[in-house]
């Protein structure tokens, strides 16, 4: 309770990012020089609001408090030569925690070594994945706002990396509508099936972030980079049918018949070879490995100052005050 205790506010604004303490410093500030014993009654008063509107819109999570691996965000199961890697926050349209960024890396990890000869990652329910789950930026370690866009690069990077090296064929079955983090690695992954409920959208101008997963490479790979432009820069959002028609996805399915076809599909592809479909994998893919991992290095320590930005993190507090939705 500064104010209450220690008169008009006299210590340097926190930043931007750091929510609970921004808040405290400007309602502390707002009280002027008021009289200490009024300032009391009114800072009790910011507290137990801040509080309450704290449960349904800024709500910082520690840590220790994140769901642990082995907890229902992620669902790994191994059937018919197929392992599948299911995001199940349906709740939060399958938002990546920053314990699932782990949790997938781990995934992937055990999914290279497993018997099966596919991996598939699919999300659960109406969303396929809403990409970067925004209250991770609420997470503020002792060394500040720096040190937590330094670790967040680290993960990023480390996370995209294991999709660059993912030795065996890895498939993307995409449910529903696919935001951000979760569109940019499609480009890394060997097949994309989608419903044609799904859509594809890269908001980074809007969030003032910048493109990673690669996408500044393969995107104009694929589309060219006049339509990877669209998508990227400006934030452009497809169809199932118009990002297939660019070549980010494979086939489109209808909605009523989506996981009936595309499983029969897969499980039909896990009967071939696993050896010779690992080794053409490896062929079609590795020319480009050491590439990748560099433009990873470079969009990873781009992103990086762009968290630090007042566009990314006056974007992250609209969302989070529930002023702004994609
Ligand atoms: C290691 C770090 C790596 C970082 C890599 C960087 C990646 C960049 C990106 O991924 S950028 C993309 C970030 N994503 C967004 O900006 C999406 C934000 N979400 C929305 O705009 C909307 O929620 C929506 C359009 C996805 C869905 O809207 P709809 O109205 O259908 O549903 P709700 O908004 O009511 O959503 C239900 C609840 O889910 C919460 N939620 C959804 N997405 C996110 C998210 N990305 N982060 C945090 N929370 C999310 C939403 O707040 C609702 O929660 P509530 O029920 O508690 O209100």
């Amino acid at each position: 309770m500064p104010k209450a205790t220690e008169g008009p506010c006299n210590v340097p604004k926190p930043g931007v990012l750091d929510f609970i303490n921004k808040a405290k410093w400007d309602a502390w500030n707002a009280l002027g020089s008021l009289p200490k014993e009024t300032a009391r009654h009114n800072y009790v008063d910011l507290v137990s609001s801040l509080s309450a509107s704290s449960e349904s819109s800024i709500q910082v999570t520690p840590a220790a408090d994140r769901k642990q691996p082995g907890s229902d965000a992620l669902v790994v199961t191994s059937q018919d030569g197929i392992t599948t890697i299911t995001l199940n926050r349906p709740d939060k349209k399958n938002a990546l925690t920053t314990q699932m960024y782990h949790d997938i890396m781990l995934a992937l990890e055990a999914a290279s070594k497993d018997d099966s000869a596919i991996t598939v990652l699919t999300g659960n329910g109406d969303y396929y994945c809403s990409g970067n789950d925004l209250t991770n930026f609420t997470d503020i370690p002792p060394g500040g706002v720096e040190e937590k866009a330094r670790s967040g690069a680290v993960l990023l990077r480390d996370f995209v990396d294991r999709f660059i090296d993912f030795p065996k064929p890895l498939v993307a079955v995409v449910n529903g509508p696919a935001v951000g983090i979760s569109v940019t690695i499609l480009g890394l992954f060997d097949i994309v099936y989608a419903t044609d409920r799904a859509t594809f959208h890269t908001p980074f101008s809007h969030l003032g972030q910048s493109p990673e997963g690669c996408s500044s490479y393969t995107f104009p790979k694929i589309m060219g980079p006049s339509k990877a432009t669209e998508m990227l820069v400006f934030g452009k959002k497809l169809t199932a049918r118009e990002a297939c028609t660019q070549g980010l996805v494979t086939e489109v399915f209808p909605d009523s018949t989506f996981q009936k076809e595309v499983w029969v599909r897969l499980k039909a592809y896990s009967k071939l070879p696993p050896n010779a479909m690992r080794i053409s994998k490896q062929v079609i893919r590795n020319t480009e490995k050491e590439k990748l991992h560099a433009i990873n290095a470079e969009e990873s320590n781009i992103l990086r100052e762009r968290w630090l930005s007042d566009e990314c993190m006056n974007a992250v507090v609209s969302f989070l005050s529930k002023k702004a939705k994609l």
